[in-house]
């Protein structure tokens, strides 16, 4: 229980995060912070550098210059492992393996809530009947509903979602919304990039404005 003295810190906390490639700067430096309990909005136009700043947080691109901490602490990578959920673009799904042998792979690699069955996940995101179906035989919208149960699966506490919305219908678009008010009321947090302020889950948020440097 955190004293009034000492409150919890951020559960992301970001510090002079600078990113370049090829000497050409990409973002920053960046300081903002997540509590549990809000979202971050990350805007900005195509090219801005939204995917890319979610990708330096979870590890994938290293950063120049600047500090992750995550509850406190240095985000190290089994921190990072272990604290962050990724939706991507390419949510790390086998083309040639079926709905339900894709979404237990991704739990063996990376763990899962032991109060979520797979097969619960995929009736959640409007899958139920597609367990068999292989991943390359679905929509566009399909997969990102597949990638929504991995994310639901995950025990991860830090959502990062890159155009969570992209792809989705209305019920889809409420799905990503609902799914964000649980995580944010079960003590978790989210970073939802977005092209402007239209989409965004109704929950407490933060704005980041990434505006294009070169
Ligand atoms: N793999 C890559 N190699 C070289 N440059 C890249 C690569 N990925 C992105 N970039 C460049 O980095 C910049 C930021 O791209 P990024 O994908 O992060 O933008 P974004 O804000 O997510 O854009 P969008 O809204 O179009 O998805 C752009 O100028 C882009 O051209």
């Amino acid at each position: 229980m955190p004293h009034a003295d000492h409150p919890a810190p951020p559960l992301l906390d970001v510090k002079g995060l600078r990113f370049s490639r090829n000497d050409l700067p990409v973002f920053g430096p960046l300081d903002f912070a997540v509590d549990a309990g809000e979202a971050l909005l990350v805007q900005g136009d195509n090219g801005a550098g939204k995917t890319t700043l979610l990708r330096v947080l979870i590890g994938l691109l290293r950063a120049d210059d600047g500090s992750v901490d995550i509850d406190g602490e240095p985000a190290r990578p089994a921190r990072r492992a272990r604290a962050m959920a990724y939706l991507g673009h390419l949510p790390g799904l086998k083309a040639d393996l079926g709905v339900l042998e894709n979404l237990n792979f991704l739990c063996g690699l990376h763990g899962r809530r032991r109060a979520q069955l797979p097969e619960h996940a995929l009736a959640m995101v409007g899958l139920a009947g597609y367990e068999d179906a292989l991943l390359r035989q679905l929509s566009a919208g399909q997969k990102k509903r597949l990638g929504l149960a991995r994310l639901w699966l995950s025990p991860a506490p830090l959502w990062l979602l890159d155009e969570p919305y992209a792809n989705l219908d209305l019920d889809g678009i409420e799905l990503v919304n609902r799914m964000v008010q649980a995580q944010l009321r079960a003590g978790g947090a989210a970073l939802v990039t977005t092209h402007g302020a239209y989409a965004a889950p109704p929950v407490r948020t933060r704005t980041l404005v990434l505006e294009k440097l070169s």
